[in-house]
C-alpha cells in the first residue's frame, strides 16, 4: 500500500513515546516477545509476498529490539526455505532480553557485520536500528551500510530504514534506503517527514498486538492527514442554500502584470465550493483581470479607503491576500485591517514576506483580533517569519509547525512535500497524499484559494487548512504528472462531490 491509499484514523507517535507504550503494554501483562515474534513474522511475510523469486536474504541485526525482529525474520524467511545469511553488527552476546531471546531462537550461524558478503544474496532486511537510534551512524557499521546502498540490493527495513530518525526524518550519518518498511502499531513522522519518507519506500503498518488504549493513552494529537480526521466538518450543500450561504471571497490581485496568482487562487475557491469569489484589483489592474475573468466578480481596491468600504459589506466573509500580491507595507496594513474585524484570513506569499521585519507586529494583530488566520509559509518564507525555529536543527517538522502556531496565534500550514499543519491548540497533522508534480508554479497559488473557500463555508481553520491540503493533493494525483496551476485550479473537485 502507498501513502496515498491509507484511510483511517491513524495517531503518529514519535519513537520515544513509542517506547513507553511499548512498556506500559508490557508492564500490563502483554509478553514482549510475542509482540517481537509478530513484528518479526510480518517483516519475513513481506519480504516473501514482494520478493517471491529471490534466492537468497541477508539479514542485518543491530544491537537493540530492532536486531531482534531481524533475527525472528531470518527464522521466518529460513522456515519458508530461503537460504539466509545473517549478520550482527555488535558481539551477538551484548544482546539483551528479548532480543537475547529472539537471537537464541535463531539455529544458524551469526556472522559479524564486518565480514558482510551480500553477492550471492538477492534481498537485504535491514534490523540494524529502528526506534532507539539516538546518534549518528559512524565507522564500521556506517561503511557496511554503505555496501549495502551500492550493492543496489532491494530493502525491507523493520520499523525505519537504519539511519533515519523516527522523530524527525532526518538522516543521521547515512541511512539504507528501503523498498519497504515495516512498521508496528502507529506511524513515526519519520516515516512522512522528508528526507526520511523517501527512504521508507512502501510504508506497511503490522497491529502487533499493542491495546489501543495503550497508544490512545500516549496520543500526541499528531495524526495522519485522512478523510477521517475531519469528514464531519465537510460543507454539506443545502437544498435551500443560495450562494452567500455558501461563502463570499476576496482574493487580492497584485498590480497590472502580476494578476494571474490572484485568478487562479479565486478560480480554485470557486471550483472549490465558495458560494461567490470577487478578485480585488487596484487599478492598474483592473483592465487585465477583465479580459480573464467570467463566473469571478471583479472590484477596484486600490487605497486603504476602499478596503474599508468594502469592509462594509459583512457578506464577504474571508479572504486570500499575498499570491502576486507585493511585499511592502501596503500589504502588512491590509492583512492587519482584515485581522482586525471577524473576516477569516489566508495570508499566503508576499502577505508572509511582508511581515519578515515585524512578524510580532502580526502575531499581535491576530491575539487581538476575533478572525480566523491561516498562514501558509513554504520553507523560505517560515524562516522570514519564525528564523530561530527554521534554525533549531533538533525541532522537526512537527515541531517546528507546531511552535510557529502557538507564537504566532495562527493555523499554520507548513508547506513542502510533507505538508504539516499546525494549531495554536496543538493538534498537527502530516499530509502525505501531494504527488511530486504538485509542485509547480502557481500551486500554491492554488492551495490559498481552497482554503480560503473552505473558510467562508464556515470550517474551522485547522479543518479548512487539513481538507484544502487533502483536496489538493488528490487533484493532483487525478490530473497526473506534468499538470499546469491552470489545469490544477480547473481540477478541483468541491469537497461533496470529492468525498460523496
Ligand atoms: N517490545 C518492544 O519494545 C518491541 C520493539 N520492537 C522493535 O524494537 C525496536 C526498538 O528497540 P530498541 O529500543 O532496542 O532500539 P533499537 O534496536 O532501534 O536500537 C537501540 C540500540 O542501538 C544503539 N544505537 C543507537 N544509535 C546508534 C548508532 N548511531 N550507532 C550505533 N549504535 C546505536 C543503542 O545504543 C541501543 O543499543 C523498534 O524499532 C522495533 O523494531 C518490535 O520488536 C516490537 C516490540
Ligand atoms: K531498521
Amino acid at each position: 500500500m502507498t501513502v496515498s491509499e491509507i484511510r483511517g484514523h491513524h495517531p503518529i507517535l514519535t519513537p520515544k513515546a513509542m517506547g513507553e507504550v511499548d512498556r506500559a503494554a508490557i508492564q500490563s501483562g502483554i509478553d514482549g516477545y510475542r509482540l517481537m515474534l509478530i513484528a518479526g513474522a510480518a517483516i519475513s511475510a513481506c519480504v516473501l509476498e514482494h520478493y517471491p523469486e529471490a534466492t537468497g536474504a541477508i539479514v542485518l541485526c543491530g544491537p537493540g529490539n530492532n536486531g531482534g525482529d531481524g533475527y525472528v525474520a531470518a527464522r521466518g524467511l529460513a522456515e519458508a526455505g530461503m537460504p539466509v545469511r545473517l549478520y550482527s553488527s555488535v558481539d551477538p552476546e551484548r544482546l539483551k532480553g528479548d532480543a537475547a531471546t529472539a537471537r537464541d531462537d535463531w539455529q544458524g550461524p551469526i556472522h559479524s557485520l564486518a565480514d558482510l558478503d551480500w553477492r550471492d544474496s538477492e534481498i537485504v532486511i535491514d534490523a540494524l536500528f529502528g526506534a532507539g537510534l539516538d546518534r549518528p551512524v559512524e565507522g564500521a557499521v556506517a561503511e557496511a551500510m554503505m555496501t549495502v546502498v551500492s550493492s543496489e540490493l532491494p530493502v525491507v527495513a523493520a520499523d525505519l530504514p537504519s539511519g533515519v530518525s523516527g522523530r524527525t526524518g532526518e538522516v543521521q550519518g547515512v541511512a539504507l534506503s528501503a523498498e519497504h518498511t515495516v512498521t508496528f502499531a502507529t506511524y513515526k513522522p519519520g516515516h512522512f517527514l522528508v528526507p526520511g519518507a523517501d527512504y521508507c519506500g512502501d510504508v506497511h503498518l503490522i497491529d502487533i498486538g499493542i491495546p489501543q488504549r495503550e497508544i490512545d493513552a500516549h496520543d500526541q494529537n499528531l495524526w495522519l492527514n485522512t478523510p477521517e480526521i475531519w469528514s464531519d466538518r465537510i460543507p454539506e450543500p443545502k437544498l435551500s442554500g443560495h450562494k452567500y450561504s455558501k461563502g463570499h471571497l476576496g482574493v487580492f490581485s497584485g498590480a497590472f502584470s502580476h494578476t494571474g496568482a490572484a485568478r487562479l487562487a479565486a478560480h480554485s475557491a470557486l471550483r472549490a465550493g465558495a458560494g461567490l469569489v470577487t478578485v480585488l484589483a487596484p487599478a492598474s489592474a483592473i483592465a487585465s483581470n477583465a479580459a480573464h475573468l467570467t463566473a469571478i466578480m471583479l472590484r477596484n481596491v486600490s487605497s486603504d479607503e476602499d478596503l474599508d468600504a468594502l469592509l462594509q459589506d459583512q457578506r464577504m466573509n474571508g479572504f486570500v491576500l499575498g499570491p502576486g500580491f507585493g511585499v511592502g507595507e501596503k500589504t502588512c496594513g491590509f492583512a492587519r485591517t482584515i485581522i482586525s474585524t471577524d473576516r477569516a484570513l489566508v495570508l499566503d506569499a508576499d502577505g508572509l514576506t511582508s511581515f519578515k521585519d515585524n512578524a510580532e507586529d502580526l502575531f499581535s494583530a491576530i491575539a487581538d483580533g476575533a478572525a480566523p488566520v491561516i498562514l501558509t509559509p513554504h520553507a523560505g518564507e517560515f524562516s522570514r517569519l519564525f528564523p530561530d525555529l527554521a534554525a533549531d536543527t533538533e525541532l522537526s517538522k512537527v515541531d517546528r509547525a507546531r511552535m510557529a502556531a502557538d507564537r504566532s496565534g495562527a493555523v499554520v500550514l507548513y508547506k513542502g512535500a510533507d505538508t504539516v499543519i499546525a494549531a495554536p491548540d496543538g493538534r498537527a497533522v502530516i499530509n502525505v497524499n501531494a504527488p511530486p508534480w504538485l509542485a509547480t508554479a502557481g500551486s500554491g497559488d492554488c492551495l490559498a484559494g481552497i482554503i480560503g473557500a473552505l473558510l467562508v463555508q464556515h470550517v474551522p481553520a485547522f479543518e479548512a487548512a487539513a481538507i484544502a491540503a487533502y483536496m489538493h493533493g488528490e487533484a493532483g494525483m487525478e490530473l497526473g504528472e506534468g499538470l499546469t496551476a491552470d489545469d490544477l485550479a480547473d481540477g478541483i473537485l468541491s469537497p461533496s462531490v470529492l468525498f460523496e
